[in-house]
Formats: structure tokens, C-alpha cells, sequence
């Protein structure tokens, strides 16, 4: 079964930690994608060329890598050079930033997702619009993913999933969508799919403990 297929309908964890954080080493990352896979991810989503290295000489599900490069906009795998640097790690699907904002090099989208083909695997656009999911796909793009809904704009990040986006790229795209970004529940994964989600990517709610205790110790009364 390929990659995509082996996804279909299933969960996906994304494992990352964030500089200067406790858990940010890739055997920490490596074992919470065991973890996650004990607790029945089909997939795994990490960051990062030595987190991806590890994690694959751990596990034979499909993973997904992207690496970080900063903070501020287009920060996931954002130049070819990069995406085969992930490509480089063994990872099977390299997601890169699938918006239209002009890349740190300056070079279009369409070199990147060339340069994830040359080295034989797929290409995850993420992205945070329609428009851009339907360009990512005609650009050859293999998975779209609404990633990056919510985070390139002004303004605060919403609370929740852009699950509307998510049905929206789902009708328009020949191409399998990936819900991702703020999916807190179980309720939400599911209803994920029932809006035509091929797969649903959980990062945050299962694998970053400092944010899921802050939402603990945010809901106490304040003393
Ligand atoms: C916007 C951005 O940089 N998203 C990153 C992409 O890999 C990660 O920081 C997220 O944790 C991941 O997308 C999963 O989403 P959530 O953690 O909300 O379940």
C-alpha cells in the first residue's frame, strides 16, 4: 500500500518541540513518536533533520518532515535547498510552506516541489487558503494541508480548527487534504474527516505538555 493509502482515514501525530523547550532533542522526539504510535497513530510529523533522522530508524509508518527555519513567515522547509535536505533524512513525505508569500530565496514553489520529486518523495503543501491549495495542486503538489490557516495574518491565532477551510479544499482539490492546526478533541479529528479530510494531523494536544497544562492550569480559579 502507498504512503497516502496506508493514511487514509487515519490519525497522524505531529511530534515537535520548540527551541530552548525541555523536550527539545530528537530521542525525546523519537520517543513520543513511539508513544504515539503505541496509542494508535498511523503516521508521524516531526521537525527538524536530526529529530527525522532518529524517528526514521524508529519507525516504518509514513512520516512526514518539514524543517523550521525561524519563526516568522515563511519559516516550514521554505526553499528547495531545504526540502531536500528533509527529502535527505528518509522521510517520505516532505511538507513545505504552500502559501503565496514570497520565499526567503526568492525562488517560486514549483522548484521546491520539483526538487521533493527528484529525490523520490511526496510533496505536503501547506497551506492557509483555498486559492493556495488549488495552486499548490496544479504545481504538482501530491497532499495539501490546511497547516497554516490562522497564521498569516495580523491579528491573534483563533482557538480552534479551520475545519470549514478543510471541506472547502476537500471539494475543490484533486488532490488528497490533510486537516491540521488546533484540532484539540476527538470530536474535532473525526468531524475532520466527515468534512473530507484524507487524514488528520494532531500536534499540540497530544505531544506539547507544556501548552496542554497550561490549559489545566489556565482553567483554575485564580487565587
Ligand atoms: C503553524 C505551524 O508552524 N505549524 C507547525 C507545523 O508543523 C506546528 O507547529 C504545529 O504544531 C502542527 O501544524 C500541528 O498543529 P497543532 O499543534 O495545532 O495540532
Amino acid at each position: 500500500m502507498n504512503v497516502l493509502e496506508r493514511l487514509r482515514g487515519r490519525l497522524i501525530v505531529s511530534c515537535q518541540a520548540y527551541p530552548g523547550e525541555p523536550l527539545r532533542d530528537p530521542d525525546s522526539m523519537r520517543r513520543v513518536a513511539l508513544a504515539a504510535l503505541h496509542g494508535g497513530a498511523a503516521g508521524i510529523r516531526a521537525q527538524g533533520l536530526d529529530d527525522l533522522r532518529l524517528i526514521r530508524e524508529s519507525v516504518d509508518v509514513p512520516l512526514i518532515g518539514l524543517w523550521k527555519d525561524g519563526a516568522e513567515g515563511v519559516y516550514i522547509t521554505p526553499t528547495a535547498d531545504h526540502a531536500v535536505a528533509v527529502a535527505g533524512t528518509g522521510a517520505d513525505v516532505v511538507a513545505f510552506d504552500g502559501t503565496d508569500r514570497p520565499r526567503p530565496d526568492g525562488r517560486p514553489p514549483a522548484e521546491t516541489i520539483a526538487a521533493i520529486h527528484a529525490a523520490g518523495r511526496l510533496a505536503m503543501a501547506d497551506v492557509s487558503t483555498v486559492e493556495e491549495g488549488v495552486r499548490a495542486a496544479e504545481l504538482g503538489a501530491d497532499v495539501v494541508g490546511s497547516t497554516l490557516s490562522g497564521y498569516t495574518g495580523a491579528g491573534p491565532k483563533p482557538t480552534g480548527p479551520d475545519l470549514d477551510l478543510v471541506a472547502e479544499l476537500a471539494a475543490a482539490l484533486p488532490v488528497p487534504v490533510i486537516a491540521e492546526g488546533r484540532i484539540h478533541t476527538p470530536q474535532q479529528a473525526a468531524e475532520a474527516i466527515a468534512r473530507g479530510a484524507h487524514a488528520v494531523v494532531v500536534g499540540t494536544a497530544i505531544t506539547h505538555p507544556t501548552t496542554i497544562t497550561g490549559w489545566f492550569a489556565g482553567a483554575l480559579p485564580s487565587r
